[in-house]
Formats: structure tokens, sequence, C-alpha cells
């Protein structure tokens, strides 16, 4: 097994690499977090370090009672502070439950895995099926008020779903949830946008500028987005491919298969600096699934 601890997974504070490996070869092995947290005081880990290590509060009781894997999910989740997905074992694919998902390209920095067979193509008709009626032209957060408008630099139309709206969108966020290891409860609804000839989304990042007087009251909602993920739900002839300019790196949109990036924190320094290339024939249709901190109400 190749161990890659540091890059993978950022070590909090006051701990080590080391003690962080054991904490997710622990969870993935079945080990409840009171038996974890426990053999850790055992050792001698102060409590407050221990419960750290292990994402839960700093005191208190723990949460209600969690099943083997539900403890493995939390754990490797917080554990890095970004959702992503567990490549330690098996740097080539990740078993999401329902679905044998391939990674075609892992990089660290910026922090982007792109994903192949992540969706059926029937599972790509249906959701642009039920999402057709209801396209209206793409809005971007206006970051002085916290509202949103129509921009220029965004030439979509699009729409959003309610979390678990339909079958299919239920199943494909559950599957998201074990792909990135990131409680279904954070995401946003996902997002379906259209692209037409001509039509782009200029380079942006996906956080939510910290210092706009708009910010706090969308952080209300769940907190900072620390991961973008875009499926691709069909193919364009030519063009619009997701491009990220910093590093230089074009995504080739190809049905069923996806764009994940996380970004620890609202800064340019994640070399996260992203866009829709404009679709130069054909159409583009995309699903995006933004993950937040904190449970998305
Ligand atoms: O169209 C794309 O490839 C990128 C979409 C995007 O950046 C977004 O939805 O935030
Ligand atoms: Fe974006």
């Amino acid at each position: 097994m190749s161990i890659s601890t540091q890059a993978d997974h950022p070590v909090p504070a006051g701990l080590t690499p080391e003690l962080m490996q054991w904490v997710r070869s622990q969870s993935a092995a079945g080990i409840s977090l009171p038996t974890l947290l426990q053999s850790m005081r055992d050792v001698g880990w102060a409590e407050h370090l221990a419960r750290r290590a292990l994402a839960l509060p700093e005191d208190g009781d723990l949460p209600p009672p969690f099943t083997a894997r539900q403890a493995e999910v939390q754990v490797v989740a917080h554990a890095s502070g970004v959702p992503g997905p567990d490549l330690s074992s098996n740097p080539c694919s990740v078993h999401a439950g329902d679905r044998e998902v391939h990674v075609l390209i892992s990089m660290h920095n910026p922090r982007v895995v792109v994903f192949g067979n992540l969706l059926s193509p029937e599972e790509c008709d249906a959701i642009i099926h039920s999402a057709r009626p209801r396209m209206q032209r793409s809005l971007t957060v206006h970051n002085q008020s916290g509202g949103e408008e129509v921009n220029d630099d965004r030439t979509s139309n699009g729409m959003f779903f309610q979390r678990g709206e339909t079958d299919v969108v239920r199943l494909v966020e559950e599957r998201i949830a074990r792909l990135l290891n990131w409680p279904l409860e954070n995401g946003e609804g996902l997002q379906v946008l259209h692209y037409r000839p001509g039509a782009e989304y200029k380079p942006h990042h996906d956080y939510f500028a910290p210092h706009e007087p708009g910010t706090p009251s969308i952080l209300k909602r769940g907190g900072q987005r620390v991961g973008t993920l875009v499926m691709y739900l069909n193919e364009p002839t030519r063009g619009g491919g997701t491009t990220f300019p910093e590093v230089p790196l074009q995504v080739v949109p190809r049905r069923g298969n996806a764009v994940f990036f996380s970004y620890d924190r609202p800064d340019p320094a994640t070399r996260t600096l992203h866009g829709g290339a404009p679709v130069l024939e054909g159409e583009k249709w995309i699903a995006t699934k933004w993950l937040r901190e904190r449970e998305f109400k």
C-alpha cells in the first residue's frame, strides 16, 4: 500500500501523519469512534487531541451510535478537512457502493481528480430530462448583497434540484457522498447547466469571496464551499472543456465522467481557478455538486 499521507490528507494541528494514518486504517477496518477514542486515551493522548484526530467535538457526549461504515466515512472525511476520494489502497478506482468509479487523473496541487464511469448513460439522460423544462438563464452570486445576478461571464442556462428531488438525483448524491467521503447533508442541491454554441463560464473560483459584504449571509447555510464535482452529462462536438488556467489543465467533457477539485481555504493560493471553455459546436450539459463545510440547510 502506498502511503501519501501528507499530500492526500492534511494533518490537524498537534497531531502526526502517523497517527492520522493509524486512525484511517482503524476506521477502515470498522473500529467504532468510541473504541478509537478510548484506545487513544489508553495510550496517553490528551482528550482534546484525541477528539481532534477523530473530528469529534472537544468535549461533551459522543454522537449517537455509529455503524462501522458511518464511522469510516466520518473519520476519513473530517480528518482531512476537505472532501476527496480515498486512493490510499487503490489509486486506479474507487468502489462508491453501487458503482466502480475510475480514477483517470489525480493531481495534488491543486487537488484535482478526474473520474470516469461515475454516471451511467441512462442516469445522464434522466437528469437532463428532469432538468430541461426548468432551465433559466444562469445567475451568479452577487458579492455585495449575497443575492444573485445575471452575469456576462456565465452565459449558460441552469436550474437547481432539491437534494434527493428525484430517485436518480438521490442515488447519484448518495454515490457522491461515498466517493468523496463527505456527508450527503453538506452538499448543495445538484445544479444542472446547459451551454449552447458560444456559451461559456469564464474562469472563477467556486468559494465565496471572504471579504465581500454579502458573504456572511451566504455562509450561514453550511459555511464555505470546500469542493466541487462537475459531472458531464453529454458530449459537445467541439469545445466546452473545463479549464484550470493556472495549472494549466483542460478536462475534456465525456459523458458519465467528472472532474472534482477541493480547496481547504477560500484563497487563490489553492490554485482552483477554473472555467467552462466556450462550446464551439454542439451543446454541453453538466451537473455540478458543491460541497460545504457543514450541513447545507
Ligand atoms: O462548465 C464547466 O465545465 C465548469 C462549470 C463550473 O465551473 C461550475 O459549475 O462552477
Ligand atoms: Fe465553477
